[in-house]
């Protein structure tokens, strides 16, 4: 076995169901990656993030390259040895960020010179530069540098910038040169027009990569216009290569991803509602905030085994809540965590045997019934 493969074990209909073996350790697909933005899973030691069932989590090229610096946490052994997470890591580029988070933009054909949102410092990223901070901080998946237009955006500027981030990803695969047990993973853009996807994926794969994000999406297209480009845009990529939802989502987006061939997800929902008091359950979202728990001694959902819901009572999770404690944020974090992993777990087993419309069937008609 090559030191990084792709191992498909189950299909159902789109929907596949294996593992990424990876010197660092296995992911098992359909996998949620939880995001560690400056070098930590906000709230979450890595030990507990890990007893949620997480496989791999994501690394935050952007805020690290500001804070502490790459060559920094490369001096002091890597991000994995720096945060204590031994198992695989993916950082992102970099170029989302710069977009959405930046002072002072500069777009070239070179790449992006910005002001760091930090302290006001320069900053140039190109895609040479983010292999290179990618390979500073150890990442076993390491992202292409790519531009994901704004939406709404005309035909005209999808393409350009389509065909920009396709000259970004070839000069990616030179720069990421040849890394034994590290994986590189191109990103398809053209917006929601399918021949331009087409043109992507073809670019993409006949530049030749270990693995394929769908980009450009997740964008305030919706659910059902990111359906819809679901229903076309994974088979454009190559069938034997991991797949990956960039920026994707909600439980309902990601079953429906699931269904549509989706192997890698990524979303800041869990971990950053957890903060605000939003709880993601099998019932739907739950405000632990709302006056209708104060006095409610049942556990946040019965069925659940993580420590909030083993130990505590909605009327618990409501008052830490509400008094701002930092156990509220911890415990509500973990709860958001371990359902997405409880999720994701229950998909790869429906796959396994055949049982994936039941599952989602089953999954819908809870959510309909609602919290009680
Ligand atoms: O084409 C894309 N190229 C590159 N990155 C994209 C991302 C960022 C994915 N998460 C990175 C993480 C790195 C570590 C820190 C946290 C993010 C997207 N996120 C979303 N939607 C969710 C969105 C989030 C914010 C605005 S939309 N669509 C996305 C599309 C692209
Ligand atoms: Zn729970």
């Amino acid at each position: 076995m090559s030191r990084f493969s792709f191992t498909i074990a189950a299909t159902d209909g789109k929907a596949r169901t294996g593992q990424i073996d990876t010197p660092r350790g296995e992911i098992r697909t359909p996998a949620f990656m939880p995001v560690g933005t400056a070098a930590t899973v906000k709230a979450m030691m890595p030990e507990n993030v890990r007893a949620t069932g997480a496989d791999i989590l994501l690394g935050n090229t952007y805020h690290l390259m500001l804070r502490p610096g790459a060559e920094r946490v490369a001096n002091l052994g890597g991000l994995h040895k720096f945060m204590n997470w031994d198992r695989p890591i993916l950082t992102d580029s970099g170029g989302f960020q710069v977009m959405s988070l930046a002072d002072l933009r500069k777009m070239s054909e070179d790449g992006v010179r910005f002001k760091s949102h930090i302290d006001g410092s320069e900053h140039f990223l190109s895609p040479e530069r983010s292999m290179e901070i990618q390979k500073l901080l150890g990442s076993d998946i390491v992202m292409c540098f790519d531009e994901c237009p704004a939406l709404p955006a005309d035909r005209a500027a999808i393409t350009k910038s389509m065909e920009l981030s396709m000259r970004w990803a070839q000069r990616s695969r030179d720069a990421f040169g040849d890394r034994p047990g590290h994986a590189l993973f191109g990103i398809q853009q053209g917006g929601l027009e399918e021949d331009l996807r087409g043109k992507s994926a073809e670019a993409l794969t006949s530049i030749g990569f270990d693995g394929y994000a769908v980009g450009g999406l997740a964008v305030g297209e919706g659910q059902e216009a990111m359906f819809g480009c679901l229903d076309y845009a994974p088979d454009q990529l190559p069938q034997d290569k991991p797949r990956y939802l960039m920026g994707v989502g909600k439980p309902d987006d990601i079953v429906g991803a699931v269904q549509r061939g989706i192997d890698m997800f990524d979303c800041v929902l869990p971990s950053r509602s957890g903060r605000t008091g939003q709880a993601q359950t099998r019932f739907g979202q739950v405000n632990i905030r709302n006056a209708r728990h104060a006095d409610d001694p049942r556990p946040l959902d019965p069925e659940c085994t993580c420590p909030a819901c083993s130990n505590y009572s909605r009327a618990y999770l409501h008052h830490v809540n509400k008094a701002q404690e930092i156990i509220a944020s911890m415990l509500l974090t973990w709860h958001n965590l371990h359902y997405y992993q409880e999720l994701m777990q229950g998909l790869r087993d429906a796959i396994s045997v055949g049982q994936l419309d039941q599952f989602v069937a089953a999954f819908h008609a809870k959510r309909a019934e609602g919290d009680m």
